[in-house]
């Protein structure tokens, strides 16, 4: 088996990110940034998807630079989140919440946005994804059914266009890859800027 160097680091914890940088075959190594994810009073949520994904970036970027005092690889960080009727579809806390959020996306379009930034010797770098995501109607009795399987547990809006969720998308404007966490067109314009080429 080749062993590949690393090209960057992958600040995240989210398996879908790691799924799609390989997709592309980029060779990184994940480090994790534990970072507060609550919103700033009155912050807008493109504001926020792209705070937080700058604050990913940097912290792993600070940590890995503090540890090895030498040229660290660039670390890439993103953020998803979800917007209907201006109000956030965010991680689901328990069923309720996910009820209540997958109760008003039924029959709605909503909003998903993912941020990359990618800090590197000359700073972060970010851009942000937008999609438009159409549900068919759904009944309470599929919500409870979709929330026992666990898949909605750990997504934004409480919904996973890559698993069973995607029975419920009746139509999408803009990135699968950046509605699933990592929107590919757009982290790889950002690599390349940093150097980093897929092709
Ligand atoms: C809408 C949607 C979101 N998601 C996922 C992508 C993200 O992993 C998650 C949103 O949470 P995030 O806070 O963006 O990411 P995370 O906590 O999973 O990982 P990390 O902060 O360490 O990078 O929802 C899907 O997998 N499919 C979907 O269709």
């Amino acid at each position: 088996m080749q062993v590949h160097a690393p090209q960057l680091i992958l600040a995240s914890a989210s398996p879908r990110r790691r799924e799609l940088l390989a997709q592309i075959g980029l060779h990184f190594v994940v480090q994790t940034a534990d970072v507060d994810e609550t919103p700033l009073p009155g912050e807008t949520p493109a504001a926020l998807v792209e705070r937080l994904a700058i604050l990913k970036a940097e912290t792993v970027w600070n940590t890995r630079r503090g540890v090895l005092h030498t040229p660290v690889l660039p670390v890439l960080g993103s953020d998803t989140l979800g917007i209907l009727n201006g109000e956030l579809l965010i991680k689901p806390r328990d069923f309720e919440h996910a009820r209540q959020m997958l109760r008003q996306m039924s029959g709605q379009h909503h909003e998903i946005l993912t941020a990359v930034a990618l800090a590197t010797t000359i700073g972060v770098q970010r851009v942000v994804s937008r999609s438009v995501v159409k549900f068919r109607a759904i009944t309470d009795a599929e919500i409870l059914a979709y929330w026992e399987t666990g898949e909605p547990h750990d997504k934004a809006g409480a919904y996973a266009i890559q698993g069973l969720g995607a029975i419920f998308v009746e139509n999408l404007q803009g990135s699968y890859s950046g509605v699933m966490g990592l929107p590919l067109f757009e982290t790889t314009q950002l690599l390349a800027v940093a150097g980093i080429h897929t092709l």
